[in-house]
């Protein structure tokens, strides 16, 4: 299947070459097709900020790239530049808050520094290190896939109707994507016959971001508003609401974005399986329960306007932009280590003593 699946890899976000990070601008999806080049990782801190790229996996490896552009300008200018480049990850840190991915990723980068031997080329074991981390990335996503796709099989031979939420595929990840990818291969595999996508207000990355990537696919995707998921799930023949995540705690919880948690309850309610598909990167161990996660709040314009054009009353918005899932309202997650079925904190901890299976 991994050939089938590396043909499906059409479309990208992320692209290290000539020395910057060219990154796809999400904001103008699907209207525009626009790259922008990054010199400096204030600007990629910016642009995980502002969201030209989202999505746990792909702003992880942004922030890698980040510092290997921070790193060369700390280099040029002389004097402390180890010291200084100390700014730069703390910089690319503030950017973005629910996302483990990045700080996993700044960590793995802070620990290469941290390894270098006297007389080594830092600039290259650094770039070396965010292209491990990206090829990294782009490897979890084919092993998940097969192994969402196995669950699938083993519950139930044919995924009728899948349900899924924000965008988790090649514009979200380094490879082709996470809940997405099992979605792809799945299609691959004859057992989808429809993908439901909620439009994921207020950003849209359902509807903008991916009814595009499917549709681009020739994967039958239908578009809903996310108020109608309980009704998709009761009248269409849904089997799986599958998902991704931002942040994964010891336990199981699992962070994503908002409305993911009122789809486990309406799934649990409807007897529909829900399965939540992240590589291990994801997973934070240090965090007991998804109470301690940091949920990021967003401009209430986000909800007060479309495009730019006031559609809201003149009041208060609250923006929360991910919320938590609790273990117990998920049937599987599933990493590039493994799956973990009916999550639990002993569970958890066997999954993150395994090896990658890849
Ligand atoms: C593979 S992406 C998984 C999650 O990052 C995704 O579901 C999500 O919540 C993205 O949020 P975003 O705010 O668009 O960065």
């Amino acid at each position: 299947m991994r050939d089938r699946l590396l043909a499906a890899e059409k479309v990208k976000a992320i692209d290290w070459r000539d020395g910057a990070l060219h990154l796809l601008d999400q904001r103008v999806l699907p209207f525009e097709e626009n790259w922008i080049a990054y010199t400096s990782a204030a600007g990629v801190a910016e642009a995980i900020r502002s969201m030209v790229v989202r999505g746990a996996p792909a702003i992880g490896i942004s922030a890698a790239y980040g510092i290997v552009l921070a790193a060369r300008a700390r280099i040029a200018e002389g004097g402390d530049w180890y010291a200084s480049l100390e700014e730069d990850f703390m910089l690319l840190a503030d950017s973005r808050p629910t996302a483990v991915n990045l700080f996993w990723a700044l960590n793995r980068m802070h620990d290469r520094l941290d390894r270098l031997k006297e007389n080594a080329d830092p600039l290259a074991a650094l770039e070396a290190e965010a292209i491990a981390i990206h090829e990294s990335d782009r490897e979890a996503n084919l092993t998940m896939a097969q192994l969402g796709v196995d669950l699938i099989r083993k519950h139930q031979g044919n995924a009728q109707a899948i349900l899924t939420h924000c965008n988790t595929g090649a514009l979200a990840t380094g490879g082709f994507g996470t809940a997405l990818g099992v979605i792809r291969a799945a299609f691959i595999e004859g057992m989808v016959e429809r993908v439901y996508a909620d439009e994921t207000r207020p950003w849209l990355q359902g509807s903008r971001l991916t009814a595009w990537e499917l549709a681009n696919e020739g994967i039958p995707v239908t578009l809903n508003a996310d108020s109608a998921a309980a009704h998709i799930m009761k009248t269409k023949g849904v089997t799986w609401v599958i998902v991704g995540a931002d942040r994964i705690t010891a336990n199981g919880d699992v962070a994503n974005k908002i409305g993911t948690y009122q789809l486990a309850v309406n799934a649990m309610h409807h007897g529909v399986r829900f399965m939540v598909v992240a590589p291990s990167s994801t997973i934070d161990m240090n965090l007991a329960s998804g109470d301690d996660i940091p949920i990021e709040e967003r401009d209430g314009a986000e909800l007060l306007e479309v495009g730019g054009k006031r559609v809201g009353a003149d009041v208060e918005a609250f923006n929360p932009v991910f919320d938590v899932t609790p273990a117990d309202l998920i049937d599987a997650i599933v990493t590039e280590k493994g799956i973990v079925e009916r999550p639990d904190t002993a569970k958890m901890a066997q999954l993150m003593c395994r090896k990658r299976l890849h």
